[in-house]
């Protein structure tokens, strides 16, 4: 109200004193030859501008004063709002001194701490623990001399009733006109959920999930610390790698829980094995490895190995089945073998491969000859891959006779590697590293196709209805779609599938029957036959023979070999056969190199043989020469 009647006062009195101003002067002006009267005139106007500027004065300060007022008002404005947005601010605040005596705390740290206003005003902010970290390791920055700027980070906090929280905190120091420092700013946000949900991601991202174990990104970053760490320390880390021996087998007749079960216990025991300062962890399946960090000397490490497969030989239950296994480990040390990830993993692996060669149940070490043994594998293997390209295979074919007729009755086709320097190479040198490479999966279907393709020809040429027997390997025989690589191959070679007899080996046959079952009748089902190779090699069980679909069962050559000098091989010979008839299976012997032999099994009713007796494995011209001769014979 004051304001404005100033404000009026001197506004109208201004514009008064300026219009009198005017008059007077235009006045005086008009009656210019009166000096007196011109003179009052001029001296009025003066008096009149006069108070016009003091009129024009006042204005601008009641202008000045409004501006104030109105600051004035919009801090306060400020401060309302300030203070609101602290008091309900998400953010827990406190407001210490500079000695960390809180001073003011928000409706959000009460709620996040359990801490009322009259528990904290005047008490330290130590109170919900800020200054440590959750390893007991000081805050460094909490010291408040030496805090002259913002810090932030997560803390492990309390709260009223002693239980945990994890903050992420900012620490801001509030500096006065003086430019030092009044007050502490303590303001922080719950991220408990937020860092247990990294901690569990941290875990699967580390440990294997089944048993809790180092998974292989671990184990890597482990044995990347105790490389160097041997290396500091002068001393030994051995790295071990262990394959359980039974765990397929388990697995398959027992199920996966059983299987899953296994390795929980395996996992315990592994770790009752070894001390704090080493690792064992879990790289998949029933692959599991250690590293014994700061060994002194090597027997520690047989030792340990030792007592490792002392107990894992220790029977376990799983549901009602006790099982026993055992395990196969291969070790190698850094820095002897090597300082580098990668080729200790390789030795151990390889030494590990060495251990189950060597009859498993037992730990190999890794030495340089094994890794020279391994370089030249791998030579073959690059060799294999430019064979399979430059088609440096061949065929051979075994005639299969007929005992009862004489005639031959099947051919057995056999691979050749017609390698450029080393000549004609036996598959016995090169099958097993084509299986271990998954090269035997090209090659293999490479022989299926050949084989049917000659054949075909074959029985064009001669006109005979010959059977062709291609050997499958154990990577082929497992492949879902072998079926399917089957009848393409039938198809595109134009050969009758009962012409076909596919051969795999009783080994093959071992595990998980009813997949095998399943896997047999497929291949059946494209309208070949089967003949189990090497039977009597194995540990088939009769049960299980008589629920395969095959058709033929081939005696192992270790039991013809000493007919008939060897009692117990003709009883064994006889007995296949004679089992063979009553399951109504066919049985062909391989590997008759004389008279006596094919005799003998003309006599137990063989029904087929093969061997160098009747004839080596041909190429398919001499085949071809030999077929034509048999028929000359005939005729
Ligand atoms: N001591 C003796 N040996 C005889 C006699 N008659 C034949 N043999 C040899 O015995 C092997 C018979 O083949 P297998 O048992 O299937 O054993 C085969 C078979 O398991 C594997 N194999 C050969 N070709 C292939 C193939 O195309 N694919 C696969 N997956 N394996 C093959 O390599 C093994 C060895 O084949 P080969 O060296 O051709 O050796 C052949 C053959 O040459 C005999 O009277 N006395």
């Amino acid at each position: 109200m004051l304001k404005r009647l100033i404000k009026q006062f001197a506004v109208s009195g201004a514009l008064i004193s300026l219009s009198v101003a005017v008059v007077s002067l235009t006045g005086s002006g008009l009656i210019a030859g009166d000096n007196t009267i011109g003179f009052k005139l001029v001296a009025s106007a003066f008096i009149a501008v006069l108070f016009g500027v003091i009129c024009l004065v006042l204005i601008r300060l009641n202008l000045t004063l409004q501006q104030t007022i109105a600051q004035r008002e919009e801090s306060e404005l400020s401060l309302v709002k300030l203070s609101s947005a602290v008091t309900n601010s998400g953010a827990s605040i406190a407001i210490t001194d500079t000695k960390g005596i809180i001073e003011y705390i928000n409706d959000k740290f009460c709620e996040l701490t359990g801490y009322e206003q009259s528990d904290t005003i005047g008490r330290s902010i130590d109170l919900i623990g800020l200054t440590q970290f959750p390893n007991g390791e000081e805050v460094p920055t909490w010291d408040m001399n030496c805090l002259k700027d913002n810090w932030k980070g997560d803390l492990l906090s309390h709260k009223k009733d002693g239980s945990h929280f994890w903050c992420t905190t900012t620490i801001s120091a509030v500096y006065d006109k003086n430019n030092e420092i009044s007050n502490y700013i303590v303001s922080g946000i719950d991220i408990t959920e937020l860092k247990e949900a990294s901690s569990a991601m941290k875990q699967l991202a580390l440990f294997d999930v089944l048993t809790g174990l180092a998974n292989r990104r671990l184990f890597i970053d482990r044995m990347g610390q105790s490389i160097a760490a041997s290396q500091r320390r002068q001393n030994i880390a051995a790295l071990l790698f262990l394959d359980l021996d039974q765990f397929k087998r388990i697995n398959d007749t027992l199920g996966h829980d059983a299987g899953d079960e296994l390795l929980l216990i395996v996992a315990e025991r592994l770790k009752s094995c070894v001390r704090a300062q080493d690792t064992v962890a879990r790289l998949g399946g029933d692959e599991f490895t250690i590293l014994l960090n700061d060994i002194n000397d090597i027997q520690s490490i047989s030792h340990i190995a030792n007592q490792i497969l002392k107990e894992l030989k220790e029977p376990i239950m799983l549901g009602k089945h006790e099982v026993i296994i055992s395990t196969s480990i291969g070790i190698t040390l850094t820095p002897n073998d090597s300082q580098e990830v990668d080729s200790l993993m390789k030795n151990a692996d390889l030494a590990l491969y060495q251990a189950k060669e060597r009859g498993r149940d037992c730990y190999y070490f890794f030495t340089e000859e094994l890794n020279t043994k391994a370089l030249k594998l791998l030579h073959i293997e690059q060799e294999l891959r430019h064979a399979l390209q430059m088609d440096e295979f061949s065929l051979v074919y075994q005639p299969q006779v007929c005992l009862k007729t004489g005639s031959i009755s099947s051919i057995e086709a056999l691979i050749r590697w017609n390698h450029p320097e080393r000549g004609l190479v036996a598959p016995d040198e090169f099958i097993s590293i084509a299986e271990e490479t998954g090269l035997i999966v090209q090659i293999g279907e490479w022989v299926l196709k050949n084989a049917c393709m000659q054949t075909q020809m074959l029985q064009q040429l001669t006109g005979q209805s010959i059977k062709v027997a291609v050997n499958l390997s154990s990577r082929q025989f497992s492949d879902p779609n072998l079926e399917q690589v089957i009848a393409d191959v039938i198809e595109e070679t134009d050969l009758n599938p009962k012409y076909l007899e596919i051969e795999v080996t009783e080994s093959m046959l071992m595990n998980n029957i009813d997949k095998v079952i399943e896997q047999l009748n497929r291949i059946k089902s494209t309208g070949s036959t089967i003949t189990i190779d090497d039977f009597g090699s194995g540990y088939s069980s009769l049960s299980y023979l008589k629920r395969l679909p095959v058709d033929i069962l081939k005696v192992d050559r270790e039991f013809v070999r000493d007919i008939p000098e060897d009692l117990n091989d003709m009883e064994i010979t006889s007995a296949i056969i004679a089992i063979a008839h009553k399951l109504n299976l066919k049985v062909i012997a391989e590997g008759v190199e004389n008279i006596d032999q094919r005799d003998f099994l003309v006599i137990n009713k063989c029904d087929y043989a093969q061997g160098y007796y009747f004839s080596k494995p041909l190429t398919f011209e001499d085949l071809y020469r030999f077929f034509t001769a048999e028929q000359l014979k005939s005729a």
